[in-house]
């Protein structure tokens, strides 16, 4: 007896997938052609490149790529699936999703389903199949910029998808953190022993971050973007802290105007990313935008104050602009860079030295990344050991 002849034509997921055409349009008129991969539709956003060799559930999660399309330059993608336990926040938030090779079968313990799924799922286009490497060094040479993802059985002309590009907003000048921020407070406290209360602005927060500081012993209370001074002060807070965040911080106005005050009473504060550059704002430096910034886990950082280098985990297009060759004299007593990039001497830290502020470029809470600046945890929690809270809050 013959066995009867396979009858199925379903294919696995990927493979029906794979028959999707789908392409890329940059603002310059460079396009790429590929396979739909996550939702199938059109996205627009800032295309910028991730040189991270792993974490990419933490790059999907992280607030801060609200309104950019991400290039993942590792070449395979999706490997270890999607869990529940590595998400930096309650969605994926990139606008669109760029890899070379999508892994098809999923291999992990802590895997639950497959990212491509976990794509479509949440609407988020992607393109797969596509020469990151070119892509990447397009960027690299000509600059972060604007970018379209489109995909689908019937796609028009390149040139017609290059008009629509064209009308996407840009990223210079986007004000976003409100967009992602909590829109109520929330308390993350603290593991064993409470020691500190600490006010955090959520710009874009990512869930490692207050995490990082509870371990320590602080009580954290999380507050929307648009927080007042108020605000701040009626959680009796031991020191301030400004958390990373999408666009432009040239927009930031408000928390600019908010920090000058928390500065101007001398409550410890430490800021991460946007925080930093907000903290730059708010001592008189300027921020200008990054070529195509940096976004990956092995960036080299060498921390002024001690001489020693870290690798460490980064996600900015824009930075502070301030002297790296002198103290600079701010409203708020001297101020110094305290950590530069070291590949390309970009402001990566700054330091008050009249006052109890300072604050990071990079991700400490490395989620992904290594832990080597752990440290400057450690360091805010000195910070406010050593500058106690005075007994009336606001006084
Ligand atoms: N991760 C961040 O906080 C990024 C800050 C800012 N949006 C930038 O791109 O530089």
């Amino acid at each position: 007896m013959t066995a009867p002849a396979p009858t199925t034509t379903r294919q696995p997921r990927a493979a029906r997938r794979e028959r999707v055409p789908a392409v890329l349009v940059l603002e310059d008129g460079r396009t790429f052609r590929g396979q739909a991969y996550g939702a199938i539709g059109v996205t627009f956003g800032e295309a910028v490149f991730n040189t991270g060799m792993s974490g990419y559930q933490e790059t999907l999660t992280d607030p801060s790529y609200h309104r950019q399309v991400v290039v993942m330059t590792a070449p395979q993608i999706g490997n270890t699936g999607v869990n529940d336990e590595d998400p930096e926040s309650t969605r994926i938030w990139v606008a669109g999703y760029v890899v070379r090779d999508p892994s098809r079968i999923p291999s992990n313990w802590r895997s639950r389903r497959s990212l491509d799924e976990e794509l479509s799922t949440q609407g988020v286009v992607g393109i797969s199949g596509i020469d990151t490497r070119a892509l990447t060094r397009h960027l690299r040479e000509r600059g972060a910029m604007r970018v379209g993802i489109f995909s689908g059985p019937e796609l028009a002309e390149p040139a017609e998808l290059l008009e629509r590009v064209l009308q996407a907003p840009e990223m210079k000048g986007a004000d976003l953190c409100a967009e992602v921020a909590t829109t109520e407070p929330y308390v993350v406290p603290a593991v064993g022993t409470k020691r500190f209360t600490v006010a955090a602005l959520d710009l874009g927060i990512k869930a490692m971050t207050p995490q990082r500081m509870a371990e320590r012993g602080i009580e954290v209370h999380v507050l929307p973007a648009n927080s007042s001074v108020e605000d701040l002060y009626a959680v009796g807070p031991d020191g301030v802290f400004f958390s990373n965040g999408p666009g432009d911080p040239a927009t930031a106005d408000h928390q600019v105007t908010v920090l000058r005050e928390v500065l101007g009473r001398g409550t410890p504060f430490f800021g991460i990313c946007f925080g930093n550059q907000i903290l730059g704002r708010a001592l008189g430096f300027g921020t200008y935008k990054l070529k195509y910034g940096h976004r990956g886990i092995n960036q080299p950082v060498q921390d002024r104050t001690t001489g020693k280098v870290e690798v460490t985990a980064h996600n900015h297009g824009f930075a502070v602009e301030a002297p790296l060759d002198r103290v600079s004299d701010t409203p708020f007593g001297r101020a110094e860079v305290s950590h530069v990039c070291l590949n390309d001497d970009v402001v990566e830290g700054l330091q008050c030295l009249d006052t109890p502020a300072f604050s990071v470029q990079y991700h400490p809470e490395a989620a992904a990344g290594p832990h080597d600046a752990a440290y400057l945890f450690d360091r805010f929690v000195d910070l406010m050991a050593a500058h106690p809270a005075r007994t009336t809050a606001g006084s």
